[in-house]
């Protein structure tokens, strides 16, 4: 993990709990951190009787070869296949340790009560072994894990309590406890349920590249140790760019990049999702997956516009999966009711839709895409970039308001 020359500082807020602050002035197109998971899993189902396409440790696509690498199969399992033999010796010590080996190896047995339950517990369960192998492997990022936000009883995640009985009863019906827990004697449902709470308020989709003719789907979650205390609004002042299938030992890094200009002390803050969505999804996704009622200026704008104004295209109700998991999703539907050309004769200046600027400058137009952007980073000598990146399509474009 690298903050670059302390940009950010982590401060408690009053009503928002802890917070990433600029340290000094930032300007647009700075990349402000660095940020590498202490934790990966897979978003696909566990029981599945061919492998995923996917480097089971970095998690790039096997159907795109590797420079010199031929992609290894785990000698143990014989299931899991990584991208080539540094990644699978790297894995057999880390993420794919003997522990998880067995873990998985049992859960994903056909007589294994979890052949029958849904995606969303498969991959629950897929995350409870990434992170009881952590503390396996790594007992200080285990205890980062802990420290971040999000506990059994918060109204955001009470569902996870009986998600974390049936998980908990089967892992330690199939797995003798991780040693660092059977010493703590932590190895508990209730210790699942605020891990299953953590990954609920705290995980990053990385997601497939971007195609207009579809929806982007996850492909793997990651928990970022710092990236984790970024605070959501719907007007963003910085976007995450991510590289999963570049040909980079770093190509699960996170990348947060300022999209404008912002003086000292200000907050930094993503979008957890994509920002053309409109304001009642925005206000019950908050709700009902984060816990909070977001009342950023956007929201309290928004707030007296009447239904129809909201958007008429707003589709009926919201797929699941749309909305989860901090800005991981650019895979939503056009629902926002945000109309790009509207915006663009608004933001010639109307008090009702005051951010209309931020639409027409810094959202993506192209079909399907509904990504962010933000300025290139500045020029060796400093000077500001010209030119808008997407943090979804990767479109570049001339910054005609610069
Ligand atoms: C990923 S964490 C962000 C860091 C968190 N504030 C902390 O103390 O670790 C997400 C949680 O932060 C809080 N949060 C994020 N954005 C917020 C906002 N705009 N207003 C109030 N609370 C917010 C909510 O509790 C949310 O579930």
């Amino acid at each position: 993990m690298e903050m670059t020359k302390e940009l950010l500082t982590v401060t408690e807020i009053e009503g928002r709990g802890r917070a990433l602050v600029a340290a000094q002035p930032l300007r647009g197109g700075e990349i402000v951190l660095r940020d590498s998971p202490i934790l990966l899993y897979s978003a696909l189902p566990l029981i599945t009787p061919s492998p995923h396409p996917y480097c089971h440790r970095c998690f790039k696509t096997l159907q795109k070869p590797q420079p010199q690498a031929q992609p290894q199969v785990c000698p143990w399992c014989s299931h899991y296949v990584f991208c080539g033999s540094n990644c699978l010796s790297a894995a057999l010590s880390s993420s794919h340790s003997p522990w998880a080996c067995q873990a998985l190896r049992r859960l994903r047995d056909p007589s294994s009560p979890l052949s029958f339950q849904p995606l969303d517990r498969q991959v629950q369960a897929s995350f409870l072994v990434a992170a009881y192998n952590l503390a396996v492997v790594s007992p200080s990022n285990f205890q980062i894990l802990l420290s971040l936000q999000g506990q059994p009883h918060d109204s955001a995640v009470a569902d996870t309590t009986a998600a974390a009985q049936f998980l908990h009863s089967l892992i330690s019906t199939l797995c003798a406890p991780p040693p660092f827990l059977l010493e703590k004697q932590t190895f508990s449902a209730e210790l699942s349920a605020a891990l299953l709470a953590k990954d609920k308020l705290n995980a990053f989709g990385l997601m497939e590249p971007f195609t207009e003719l579809s929806q982007r789907s996850s492909r793997a979650y990651a928990i970022y140790p710092k990236a984790s205390f970024f605070n959501h609004d719907c007007l963003p002042n910085a976007c995450r760019f991510d590289y999963i299938d570049t040909d980079s030992e770093h190509n699960t890094d996170m990348v947060i990049r300022m999209i404008h200009d912002v003086p000292a002390g200000r907050e930094i803050c993503l979008s957890y999702f994509p920002v053309n969505q409109s304001h009642s999804n925005r206000q019950r996704t908050l709700a009902e997956d984060y816990g909070f009622a977001c009342q950023c200026d956007r929201c309290k704008v928004e707030a007296s516009w009447s239904d129809n104004e909201e958007g008429e295209e707003e589709a009926e109700g919201m797929d699941e999966d749309q909305d989860q998991e901090m800005e991981a999703s650019s895979e939503s539907e056009p629902e926002s009711g945000i109309d790009i050309e509207e915006a663009e004769a608004e933001a010639q200046g109307d008090a009702d839709f005051p951010h209309a600027y931020f639409f027409v400058r810094f959202m993506c137009n192209r079909t399907n895409c509904w990504g962010t952007l933000a300025p290139l980073p500045p020029k060796d000598d400093g000077s500001p970039s010209n030119v808008m990146e997407c943090n979804v399509c990767g479109s570049l474009k001339k910054d005609e308001h610069s």
